[in-house]
């Protein structure tokens, strides 16, 4: 089930035009957005999310259109978003907020509350269901969001730099839940860091000024090194000869 962006051209009032009739298509299980702070991988994701709408261009799921009115219900229940900014909702305990996300994605309540543990359990939060959600950890936060991701269980699910802030313990449990949802999901993560790229990501896309550098492959992405790279160096070079100053 692809989702595609068609000739998208979007611009904040500010800063002007970052993209200018970008086509992109996903259609592999993980795919990684990688690009230097400020590329456009927020953006991507908010426009993917329909949370931003782009100036023109057409952005569709299995040919759900969300610019059309009476698919746009449709199209937020097949997507989940996990922004950068994880936001606790005050008053209300971590497994509680994980179901009310469940509950506005159309579930039922009791489907909600019975689904959030399992959530949390994949994230492996569920020790802390039961504390006020603005009492954890910047990393444990993340890890709810995740959980607010999964408890509705959409056919895409899009993670903006879902790693800033993990212990490398936490990015171990990342990279096991990747593996575990690719079976049921397809995934974008986005990131600006070159040592996140790993074998989890089928696709890449490198993204900068909000142009496609690279649109392939992990693989032939990592071949861009020069020849004789150490394995541990492939990304950061690969990425070095593609972006080069841009960055
Ligand atoms: N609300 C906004 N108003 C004006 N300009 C914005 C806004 N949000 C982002 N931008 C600009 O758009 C460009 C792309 O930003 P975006 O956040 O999508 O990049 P990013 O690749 O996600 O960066 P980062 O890795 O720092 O999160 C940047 O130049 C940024 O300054």
């Amino acid at each position: 089930m692809p989702l595609v962006f068609e000739n998208v051209t979007f611009s904040y009032r500010r800063s002007g035009r970052l993209f200018d009739r970008l086509t992109l298509s996903f259609h592999d299980p993980v795919t990684v957005v990688l690009g230097p702070n400020g590329a456009g991988k927020s953006t991507l994701l908010g426009i993917a999310a329909t949370a931003i709408r782009p100036d023109s261009g057409r952005v569709s799921l299995d040919g759900l259109v969300p610019a059309r009115k009476r698919e746009l219900a449709a199209y937020r229940r097949r997507v989940s978003w996990i922004p950068q900014q994880v936001t606790a909702v005050p008053g209300l305990r971590v497994r509680e907020q994980v179901a009310y996300c469940g509950w506005l994605k159309g579930l039922s309540r009791s489907e909600a509350w019975d689904r959030s543990i399992r959530a949390l359990e994949r994230v492996e939060l569920g020790d802390l269901a039961g504390r006020a959600s603005g009492k954890l950890s910047g990393g444990q936060q993340r890890r709810m969001a995740i959980a607010q991701a999964l408890v509705h269980e959409a056919s895409w699910v899009l993670m903006d730099e879902p790693t800033a802030g993990l212990d490398p313990g936490q990015r171990q449990v990342f990279r096991r839940l990747i593996a575990e949802l690719r079976e049921t999901a397809q995934i974008i993560v986005s990131t600006h860091q070159t040592d996140d790229l790993d074998t989890v990501f089928d696709h890449v896309v490198l993204l900068a000024h909000g142009r496609v550098h690279h649109d392939g492959g992990l693989q032939s992405f990592l071949g861009m090194a020069p020849e004789g790279t150490p394995e541990t160096k492939r990304a950061e070079l690969a990425y070095a000869r593609y972006v080069g100053n841009e960055a």
